[in-house]
């Protein structure tokens, strides 16, 4: 399976194209909605999340509320296109109106895509860098991560996030009764923290830092359960499951590192301490006494529970900005300021739960028989029943 996205921050809409879903796949546009929505919540956004109300609507590849096999294309339309038809419309612009679009950017912001972007494609107005670069573009990912988690829920495979720790304030609640009880408390939790206290004391971090024009950063998981064993594979790097799901996770805005299952800890442990019995029994098969691996060992799925940290970085756009450097005429100018959230960690665990998603519908697909979805049900059935009776 593969995917594609289109579309700037203020432009009229985002688009993405999905390829290689099995046909016959029951799907529809609020199984889609209802995660738009999830992930435009959390504490410490900037005022964009109000004027958004993101939906799709599905431009092909769905017939009477089932996948047809060919690609599924979804459009996800700008609100706040309206106010920015001028500066970011399509057609030439004439000098007087060039003239009157004051808002060109030549005062880059350290740590968001500005200057390397506008040195890179040569743009001497750094919009044409921070509409494409800004992590508006995360609503589609999360569409088509979406339709890859509705796959993985129809074959019993959960996937929920949570926050674990922003700003330096950790969750003191590590374990969770089951996902179910996971999605119940982070759903009602405004910085989606399954420790109510830590919850509390991250959103008055949030306000800390808001005020004082600053931005706060943090660090979210991501659990799967029910995922077959045997999923990626040794046999080659570009297999492995685990550096799919490590790309994934860094390719979302502002993600620096990645761990799985104990991850750095791991440095600092004996390997009799590291690595997971593996226990057998008759009615279930294999598994591990312990899960402190995350799931993943040789590159695929060991039947535990996944378990993907990735950490971001505090927001850079800052409302007390940093120095920076006027690209016009080289003077030593504080960052331009665009409206900007304070701290996206709530949404982006969101964002990581779509990512972590996909790479695993895509793997099932690409493993498994996947034309017909009934075909790939019964196939996954028969391997699950293979490992069970090994
Ligand atoms: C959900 C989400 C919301 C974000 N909101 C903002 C924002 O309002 N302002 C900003 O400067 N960066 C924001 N970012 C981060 C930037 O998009 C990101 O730092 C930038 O694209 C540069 O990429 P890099 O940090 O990965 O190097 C957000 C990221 C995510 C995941
Ligand atoms: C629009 C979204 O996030 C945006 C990501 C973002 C950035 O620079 O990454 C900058 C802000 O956008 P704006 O400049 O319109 O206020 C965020 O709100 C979104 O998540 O839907």
């Amino acid at each position: 399976m593969r995917y594609l996205t289109s579309g700037e921050s203020h432009g009229p809409k985002l688009i993405t194209i999905i390829e290689g879903l099995p046909a016959g796949m029951p799907l529809l546009a609020e199984d889609i909605n209802e995660e738009l929505a999830r992930r435009q919540k959390g504490h410490g956004r900037g005022r964009r999340m109000q004027i958004e109300t993101d939906t799709v609507e599905i431009g092909g590849g769905i017939r009477h509320g089932y996948t047809l096999g060919s690609p599924v294309s979804l459009i996800v339309e700008n609100n706040d296109w309206k106010h920015w038809t001028k500066i970011m419309g399509q057609d030439p612009l004439d000098d007087a109106e060039a003239n009157d679009i004051k808002r060109k950017i030549s005062r880059p912001r350290p740590g968001h895509a500005d200057l390397n972007g506008a040195i890179k494609y040569g743009h001497r107005d750094m919009r044409n860098v921070l509409e494409r670069s800004s992590a508006r573009e995360t609503t589609v990912r999360v569409a088509a991560g979406a339709v890859a988690k509705k796959l993985l829920a129809l074959l019993g495979i959960k996937v929920a996030s949570h926050v674990v720790e922003i700003g330096g304030i950790k969750s003191k609640v590590a374990d969770y009764e089951s996902i179910e009880k996971l999605k119940e408390i982070t759903e009602n939790s405004p910085v989606r923290c399954l420790d109510e206290e830590a919850g509390l004391e991250m959103m008055k971090a949030i306000d800390e830092a808001k005020a004082n024009g600053d931005s706060i950063g943090g660090v979210v998981e991501v659990i799967v359960e029910g995922m077959p064993i045997g999923v990626g594979s040794y046999v080659h790097y570009d297999r492995k499951l685990d550096a799919k799901l490590a790309a994934a996770i860094m390719s979302i805005n502002a993600f620096k590192g990645v761990e799985i299952g104990i991850g750095f800890e791991a440095a600092r442990m004996p390997g009799s301490e590291v690595h997971d019995e593996i226990i057998w029994d008759k009615e279930t098969g294999y598994s591990r006494r312990t899960n402190r691996l995350g799931g993943l060992e040789g590159g695929m799925t060991n039947g535990m529970p996944l378990v993907v940290r990735g950490v971001m970085k505090p927001i850079p756009t800052l409302y007390k900005p940093l120095k920076s450097v006027d690209i016009d005429t080289k003077e030593e100018f504080t960052a331009s300021i665009e409206r900007s959230d304070s701290c996206a960690v709530p949404a982006a665990s969101v964002v990581a739960e779509h990512a972590v998603a996909w790479e695993l519908a895509s793997a099932i697909v690409d493993q498994f028989y996947s034309d017909r979805f009934e075909g790939l049900v019964a196939n996954i059935a028969e391997h699950n029943r293979h490992a069970r009776e090994f």
